[in-house]
């Protein structure tokens, strides 16, 4: 079948009603009294078009094709004419007798090519003939429309083929019941997404201002004031409740649609709802909703500028009462126009929330953040829905790609805003506890909480000297005896766990180590859970704090989340994700004396890594230079060598 971007009308019919003298009459602009039995293929550019598309079209005769050929031809036609002649009973007689069936029977039951009943020779009758063609329209829904005509006088022949291009690039029955005279369900879920997508300020009306701007969008020009108001006393006139508060309501705007169909300018609606991404089936094109983005190996995807400035307008619109957080309604209102709801009560749990468990805006902004991480096909889908397009021509600007992260490490400077953490331990060490800790939720919260509802993902905001960055932890649920496969191990950083009550569980770790993460490059930290409790003896060979000398590992971390909260574990493994390779800078930086104006970030370094362990006061340092004063860096780099 024809592209909808080419138009294939092919004119079948009985012998001698006069297809081809239809074809050459549009031609020629003249009647001819001797034509071939078929005129050859004709193709009209599409400038020469009234609606823009290259237009084929295609003459059958039973003298010069058999059967298999016309069947060929009906297929790949995006357009059926059957023709017929006003004065002849028999050829309207084998419309139903033969033509439809026959179609039907060779396309399918359920085709959707539109076909179009032409009734040619009008110049020989006074009569209108329309009458008993009419009934033909309701029982065969592929019926599109009729039209009469003349090759002899020309009349309506230009219509003819503008009905037929126009049945296929606006074709009724997606969008209009025409035995109800309603829309369609699926028009009318279609324009309601497009009217919220318009209603800005959310107030369910389109003032003047919106209806501007939704023209500008779909008609690249504003309506006349005149036009605009003439519009609304229209809507008024014919709907109750059309117009509220001088603005469009939905149901003005349904009625306004409806009323063009039924006027037979369905291209206004048509244009419209190519604007907003969908096809002739009124779902939203692939192009639309899944456009093609390249992501290198070692880049990862971060929301843009304008993809946060875009989520953030769209959180504050659907906030109505301006507490900074979503309620369930006001989510669900959020969502309206996508297909389903996306968040289930997990992202409560993955996310920072008020007391209540509302999303906030943090909160809302993160998800987003770990869509785009995880899944970015289902980001840009989305913001597809949200109507992103509706300024901005693609989402793809609403996108970040990072650069690899090979040239971050050679660089030893990142501009990654979102760095990923696996956190792995046996079980019961706290894996959970310490992944909602990252929200700033104690033990007793979490308790609170339904189990089915927790997520293996939390995501928040970190300060990394001064910087906000997005730490997003991930439960690796990995056994003593699994293997993670490279992608399952990738990640910015590794933390693992175990518990100081738990004599068993430091093995874990000290194998998870060994086996995963000490050939890797990844910076591992770990941590122990439970720490308000006394330390008791671990059943391995080497004590956690010998084994992370050993290993030239971070000493472990103490932590509890029986009451509040500290986040300083969660800001060292962000700082370890965003400057992995320290240890190497860190070494030349301290044959040198320091400069009495790096004592500050020192005191601060000293304050987050607290442990005695000298390593990684060094690293500390090293991340110092790095962050704030590279040029440093590089310089006392250079002195080394
Ligand atoms: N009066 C009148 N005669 C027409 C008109 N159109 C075609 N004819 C005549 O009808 C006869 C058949 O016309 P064609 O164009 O050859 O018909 P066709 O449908 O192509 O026929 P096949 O190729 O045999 O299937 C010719 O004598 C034409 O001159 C018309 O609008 N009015
Ligand atoms: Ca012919
Ligand atoms: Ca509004």
């Amino acid at each position: 079948m024809a592209t909808k971007r080419d138009v294939r009308i092919l004119l079948v019919g009985d012998v001698g009603v006069g297809k081809t003298s239809l074809i050459l009459s549009l031609v020629s602009e003249e009647f001819a009294e001797d034509v071939p039995s078929k005129a050859e293929e004709i193709t009209i550019p599409a400038d020469v078009t009234p609606e823009k598309v290259p237009t084929h079209i295609v003459d059958y005769s039973a003298h010069d094709q058999d059967d298999n050929v016309l069947e060929e031809e009906m297929a790949k036609a995006s357009v059926l004419c059957v023709v017929y002649s006003v004065v002849d009973e028999d050829s309207i007689q084998r419309l139903t007798t033969h033509w439809l069936p026959y179609i039907r029977r060779t396309l399918g039951d359920d085709h959707h090519t539109p076909v179009i009943l032409v009734g040619n020779k009008v110049d020989q009758t006074d009569y209108p003939t329309l009458e008993s063609i009419l009934p033909i329209m309701n029982d065969y829904a592929e019926v599109e429309t009729c039209v009469e005509c003349s090759a002899r006088t020309l009349k309506n022949i230009s219509e003819v083929f503008y009905y037929a291009q126009k049945a296929v690039l606006h074709p009724t029955a997606p969008v209009y019941n025409a035995e109800e005279k309603e829309l369609t369900p699926l028009c009318r879920r279609a324009l309601t997404r497009i009217f919220k997508i318009c209603d800005k300020d959310n107030d369910n009306v389109l003032n003047d201002e919106e209806v501007n701007a939704f023209q500008q969008k779909c008609f690249n020009a504003p309506l006349h004031h005149q036009a605009l108001e003439d519009v609304k006393a229209i809507v008024h006139k014919h709907t109750s409740e059309g117009i509220i508060n001088d603005g469009i309501s939905l149901k003005g705007f349904l009625f306004l649609h409806t009323l063009f169909i039924q006027k037979g300018r369905h291209e206004t609606t048509w244009t419209v709802l190519r604007k907003f991404g969908y096809d002739e089936h009124l779902a939203l094109t692939k192009d639309f909703i899944a456009p093609k983005v390249q992501i290198g190996t070692g880049s990862t995807t971060e929301i843009s500028h304008n993809g946060l400035e875009f989520l953030t307008t769209l959180f504050q619109k659907y906030d109505e009462d301006y507490d900074g957080c979503l309620s369930p309604p006001e989510l669900k209102n959020l969502f309206s126009t996508c297909p389903i709801m996306p968040w289930g009560p997990d992202v409560n749990n993955t996310v920072c929330t008020n007391p209540q468990g509302w999303i906030s805006l943090k909160g809302y902004l993160a998800q987003w953040t770990l869509t785009t991480l995880l899944d970015l096909p289902r980001t840009l889908e989305y913001l597809a829905y949200l109507g992103y397009h509706y300024d901005h021509e693609t989402q793809l600007t609403a996108i970040h790609v990072t650069r690899d992260k090979k040239i971050d490490l050679e660089k030893r400077q990142t501009t990654r805003n979102v760095f990923r953490c696996h956190v792995l331990g046996g079980k019961s060490v706290g894996k959970t506890a310490f992944l909602q800790g990252l929200l700033h939720r104690n033990l007793r919260y979490v308790a609170t909480l339904n189990r089915e509802h927790l997520s293996s993902f939390t995501i928040n905001t970190v300060q990394v000297y001064g910087q906000e960055k997005h730490l997003m932890l991930h439960e690796v649920d990995v056994g003593m005896s699994d293997m993670l496969t490279p992608t399952e191990l990738d990640c910015d950083v590794a933390c693992l766990l175990y518990d100081v009550t738990n004599p068993r569980s430091f093995e874990f770790c000290a194998k998870m180590y060994l086996k995963l993460f000490i050939d890797s490059k990844i910076p591992t930290l770990i941590v122990a859970c439970k720490a308000e409790h006394p330390e008791i003896r671990q059943d391995y060979e080497m004590t956690p704090a010998q084994f992370c000398n050993h290993y030239k590992l971070p000493p472990p971390q103490l932590f509890t989340c029986i009451d509040k909260v500290n986040n300083d574990v969660y800001v060292k493994l962000a700082t370890m994700a965003a400057y992995p390779n320290l240890k190497r800078l860190v070494h030349m930086l301290l044959v040198h004396q320091r400069p009495l104006w790096l004592e500050d970030q020192l005191r601060h370094l000293r304050n987050i890594f607290t442990d005695e362990n000298k390593l990684y006061i060094q690293i500390g340092l090293g991340i110092a230079v790095l962050t704030g004063f590279s040029f440093l860096s590089y310089k006392l780099y250079r002195s080394v060598r």
